[in-house]
């Protein structure tokens, strides 16, 4: 088959989207069926299934991009999404299992246009209902049956690991001045990269690649998932609540180092230092302090900045994504989800 055969057919990122959404939903419904009633009655508030009545609802479950990449991966390498299913499902667990105890850790009450699971079933039980989606995240792995399931298990762990510790300095960095743009992205790197390089990973490795494909398409999901996050810190000020489903400056009343934030802070202009101030005052901040936060993060050149880095991991991901020899199709739509993801609006 020619290249430009080959092509034919490629979908736009938001139809590659909605193939994983409901591609995905029938294993993922039957894998949260295995939980116990409690666990599972949580999650499928969470995942938008059902009200927190047990009502049977239409189903928000977010943009299911994690499992798109993983599914996309296995076509890259020559392989059938099928074969990535199991791990699309895991790493759809995995991440969902982290915003429910990133809202708890967060005191978010809105997520995906809806009031959060800890604040609807409380606290305990969303961190429990949590822990049993990353629990179901290796049974599911364990259980598929594929030859390479067990480093696929071992990819999933890695990833984890990760995604815990940039967590740990995201919420450790509230609490600190000096923070630097290295370790800020580090912290993003890890919170967010490991998880999408990870999605990408275990589907190439699913889907039969050899291992510079793998490793190819791991660098792909890191740089993108960075992009990515990049584009959530941006969304979470200047993003509209109407579109994003979660309430704007949710960041900037923790105070969190977000990475526009950081870069303003560590840009020595006189902006810089009055959002150092209005930051780190010992009041509470109202409102009229959000928005001055947000001008000042501007001012401090904290938006554009943060928006070219987003551009260079996207130029980042697209050489990791050539350096793979992808097949035509799956390589382009890649690349439109990867452009989706850096440029988001929610
Ligand atoms: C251990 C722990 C608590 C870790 C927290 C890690 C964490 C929440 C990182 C942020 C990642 C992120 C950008 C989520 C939004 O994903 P999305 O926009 O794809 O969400 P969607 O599924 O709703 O679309």
């Amino acid at each position: 088959m020619t290249d430009v055969e080959d092509k034919q057919g490629v979908r736009s990122a938001h139809e590659v989207l909605s193939w994983s959404r409901f591609g995905v939903e029938p294993a993922l419904r039957s894998a949260v069926d295995r939980l116990p009633e409690s666990m599972r009655t949580i999650a499928g508030y969470h995942f938008g299934w059902r009200d927190e009545h047990g009502q049977v609802t239409g189903g928000n479950g977010g943009k299911a991009i994690r499992p798109a990449l993983t599914l996309l991966a296995a076509e890259a390498v020559g392989g059938v999404a099928a074969a990535a299913m199991s791990g699309a499902v895991a790493v759809e667990l995995v991440h969902n299992f982290s915003l429910l105890h990133d809202d708890v850790m967060d005191h978010d009450t809105t997520r995906r246009h809806r009031p959060t699971a800890w604040s609807v079933f409380g606290i305990n039980s969303a961190i429990l209902a949590g822990d049993s989606m990353l629990m179901l995240a290796l049974d599911v792995l364990a259980d598929s049956g594929h030859p390479t399931a067990q480093q696929g298990v071992r990819m999933i762990s890695v990833a984890v690991q990760a995604l815990l510790d940039g967590q740990a300095a995201d919420l450790a960095f509230e609490e600190r001045g000096d923070v630097d743009l290295l370790e800020c992205v580090k912290m993003a790197e890890g919170k967010t990269g490991a998880l999408l390089g990870c999605a990408c990973e275990i589907g190439a490795l699913f889907g039969g690649g050899n291992p510079d494909q793998v490793a190819h398409l791991r660098g792909f999901g890191e740089a993108l998932g960075l992009a990515f996050q990049f584009a959530d810190d941006l969304l979470g000020i200047w993003g509209d609540p109407e579109v994003t489903g979660k309430p704007v400056f949710s960041d900037l009343r923790n105070r969190k180092k977000s990475l526009p934030v950081v870069a303003a802070l560590n840009s020595g202009t006189e902006a810089g230092r009055e959002l150092d101030l209005l930051y780190h005052s010992d009041h509470p901040l109202s409102g009229d302090d959000l928005r001055r936060a947000a001008d000042l993060v501007d001012l401090a050149g904290g938006r554009a900045w943060s928006q070219a880095r987003a551009d260079d991991l996207l130029s980042r991901a697209r050489g990791h994504l050539v350096a793979a020899e992808p097949t035509a199709r799956a390589a382009a739509e890649l690349d439109a989800v990867a452009e989706l993801a850096s440029h988001r609006d929610h």
